[in-house]
């Protein structure tokens, strides 16, 4: 197998992480987490979302984040926008990427949004004429396009429908959401080299919760098949309001470390990352299921260890 050189690492825990976390961060906190994700040097931050406040409170201060955090040059800062309102407060901060959402599944979409598949669509329409007035670019995400926690399988032919009805409103990207840990090795392959033959030109991502402890084997998987952008939540924060037993994100440490340790490089500094994952655990006030957060870089393990033996010879 020959692995891609370079893949795109997106960081999403601003958003996704935190949208289910409990405790509500102040804007200053987030202000300092986002910031320290670009101090790591990410590409692309998902760094909150223009929903109603009322559906997630965590992000109802998505117009000060925006404000306030320090933009690097270069990195496009995005955000999640599920209505033609959303997107005139997001395009009124200056994001640079739109990022549409919708569930491969009905019972999904209208938990999380209140509406149905197609009305979602429609009212994506007048989102995307904004986003080209305002030349900004548009994404999409297909959610649940692993499984749905209510409906079970989803049929492959319903996110290719959705992924090109995404094509049709001129997206750069689509994500593929699995929302609740739901997806396979065998599944992302097939349904990747499926959507890849259908859609050449469309840019593919794929979006992993780790609620089974799947995400990184499906990275795998995806990057066999072809894909070569990924999100993470720093620390693995995260999960899905409107999704029973939905967890967080791959941690994204753990998925650049294991891109590094594979040769394939991600343009990210994963000693600045594993220090915003601990500041993403300080802020929190609990333990993140990051793996490398706790157990350090595989580079530092024998020097750790020697530390270790050092330090109960020095007692014994
Ligand atoms: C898998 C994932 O992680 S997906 C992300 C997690 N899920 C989410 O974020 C769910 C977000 N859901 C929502 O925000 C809501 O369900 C909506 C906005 C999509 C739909 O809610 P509805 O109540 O049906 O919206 P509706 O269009 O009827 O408008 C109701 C009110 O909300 C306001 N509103 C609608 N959209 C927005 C928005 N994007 N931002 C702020 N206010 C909004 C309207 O202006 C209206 O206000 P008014 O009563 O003062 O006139």
């Amino acid at each position: 197998m020959d692995w891609p050189a370079q893949v795109t690492v997106r960081e999403v825990g601003p958003r996704d992480g935190l949208q289910a976390e409990a405790r509500i961060l102040s804007t200053e906190e987030k202000v300092r987490l986002i910031d320290a994700l670009t101090e790591a040097g990410f590409g692309r931050i998902e760094v909150t979302s223009f929903v109603h406040p009322g559906a997630v409170p965590q992000l109802a201060d998505a117009e000060a984040v925006l404000a306030r955090i320090r933009r690097r040059p270069g990195v496009i800062y995005s955000a999640l926008v599920p209505n033609r309102r959303g997107a005139e407060r997001a395009l009124a901060c200056g994001v640079d990427e739109i990022s549409l959402f919708v569930s491969a599944s009905e019972t999904h979409n209208r938990h999380n949004v209140r509406r149905s598949i197609a009305e979602s669509l429609a009212g994506f329409v007048p989102v995307a004429e904004l986003a080209a007035a305002a030349g900004v670019r548009l994404s999409g995400y297909v959610v649940t396009a692993f499984g749905c926690p209510y409906e079970g399988d989803v049929p492959e032919e319903q996110v290719e429908r959705i992924v090109g009805a995404y094509r049709d409103l001129g997206v750069a990207a689509v994500y593929l959401g699995d929302t609740t840990g739901m997806a396979n090795p065998a599944q992302v392959d097939r349904l990747c080299r499926l959507l890849k033959q259908r859609f050449p030109d469309l840019e593919l991502g794929l979006h992993f919760h780790n609620t089974r402890g799947a995400a990184l084997a499906n990275v795998v998987a995806g990057l066999q098949a072809g894909i070569t952008v990924y999100d993470g939540a720093v620390g693995g924060l995260g999960g899905c309001p409107y999704a029973p037993g939905a967890t967080g994100n791959v941690a994204t440490e753990d998925l650049v470390h294991m891109l590094h340790e594979m040769g394939i490089a991600t343009g990210v500094d994963l000693d600045r990352l594993l220090a915003a994952a601990r500041l993403a655990q300080e802020l929190m006030g609990r333990e993140l299921p990051g793996f490398v957060l706790k157990a350090g870089k595989r580079s530092d393990l024998v020097r750790s260890v020697q530390a270790r033996q050092a330090a109960r010879e020095a007692e014994g």
